[in-house]
C-alpha cells in the first residue's frame, strides 16, 4: 500500500484526479474506471469537469445503488453519479446496479458478470467510518461477489444527510463484492476528516479482518491511499512523514 498526505482538500481532489488522469492517458485504447459515490469523491469529480479531458474511451461502472430507487430517484447514486460528472463529462459508456428491480439477486449477479467481463483498470474508493468499503458493511467476506446487502445503521445514519428523512434512507443496497473489488488492476482511495481517522488507521497499520472490510487491502498490490490531515492523524509519526513526502515527491 502507498500513500500520499495533503493538507487541503484541494490537494486531495487534485492528486486524487491527477492519477486518474494518468490512467486516461496511459490508455488510449480505452479502459474501464470504477467510481464511487458519498462526499469523499466530489472534489475529484469536480476536477474532472473543469479539466475537459476527451474521456470517450472510458467505461465507467460504479460500486453500488440503493435497493428500491428508480434510475432517475432523486437520491439514486445514478442520480448522484448524473449531477456530479455524467452531465459534463461524456464517456464511452457508464454503468451502475439497478435498483428498483424486481429480482435484486439476479442484478447482482448479472453486475458481477459485466464487472468482470470488463475489467477494472482502476477503482476509485472512499472509505465509510466504520470501514466499509462501497456497502461492504463489517463482517462481509473477503471473497463477496456483487450482492445485495443489509445497510447497518450508522451507515444508514451517516448517509441520512443525502435524504430528507432517516425513514427514507433505504435498508438495501446492491454492491460490488470485497473480492469484485480486489479484482480491479489498481485501487485509488480517497479519505478526508477526522470521522475517517480511525477506520484509516485500522486499514493502513490494523491487521486484516472483516470487522473493517478495507483492511483487505493490505493485500492488493496496487493500492495508493490520499489523505488529508484529520484522516491520518491516528497513523504513525513515521507513516505521517513517508506520505507528506510521498506528496511532495508527486508534486516536483
Ligand atoms: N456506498 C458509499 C461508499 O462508497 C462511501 O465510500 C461511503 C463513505 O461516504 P462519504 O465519502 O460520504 O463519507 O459512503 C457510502 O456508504
Amino acid at each position: 500500500m502507498k500513500w500520499m498526505i495533503v493538507k487541503k482538500a484541494e490537494e486531495l481532489a487534485n492528486v486524487s484526479y491527477q492519477l486518474l488522469k494518468q490512467e486516461i492517458l496511459r490508455h488510449p485504447e480505452g479502459l474501464t474506471i470504477g467510481l464511487a459515490t458519498g462526499s469523499s469523491p466530489l472534489g475529484v469529480y469536480e476536477e474532472w469537469r473543469k479539466d475537459q479531458l476527451d474521456c470517450r474511451h472510458v467505461t465507467t461502472v460504479n460500486l453500488d445503488e440503493y435497493v428500491g430507487l428508480s434510475p432517475d430517484h432523486p437520491h439514486s447514486y445514478h442520480t448522484f453519479m448524473k449531477e456530479h460528472l455524467f452531465e459534463t463529462v461524456t464517456f464511452k459508456e457508464s454503468y451502475l446496479p439497478i435498483g428498483n428491480t424486481a429480482d435484486p439477486v439476479e442484478e447482482s449477479d448479472r453486475y458481477e458478470h459485466l464487472v468482470r467481463t470488463l475489467g477494472i483498470d482502476i477503482q476509485l474508493l472512499g472509505i465509510g467510518s466504520n470501514g466499509h468499503i462501497a456497502f461492504n458493511e463489517p463482517g462481509t467476506p473477503f471473497d463477496a461477489k456483487t450482492h445485495v446487502t443489509e445497510l447497518t445503521e450508522s451507515t444508514r445514519l451517516a448517509n441520512q444527510r443525502f435524504f430528507d428523512r432517516l425513514e427514507d434512507v433505504p435498508s438495501e443496497a446492491i454492491t460490488m463484492g470485497i473480492g469484485t473489488i480486489m479484482e480491479a488492476k489498481k485501487i485509488l482511495l480517497v479519505a478526508s476528516s477526522e470521522r475517517k481517522a480511525e477506520a484509516i488507521r485500522d486499514m493502513m497499520e490494523g491487521p486484516a479482518t472483516v470487522d473493517c472490510p478495507a483492511t483487505i487491502l493490505q493485500r492488493h498490490a496496487d493500492v495508493m491511499v490520499v489523505l488529508d490531515e484529520e484522516a491520518a492523524s491516528l497513523l504513525s509519526e513515521e507513516a505521517k512523514r513517508t506520505g507528506r513526502a510521498a506528496y511532495t515527491n508527486f508534486m516536483k
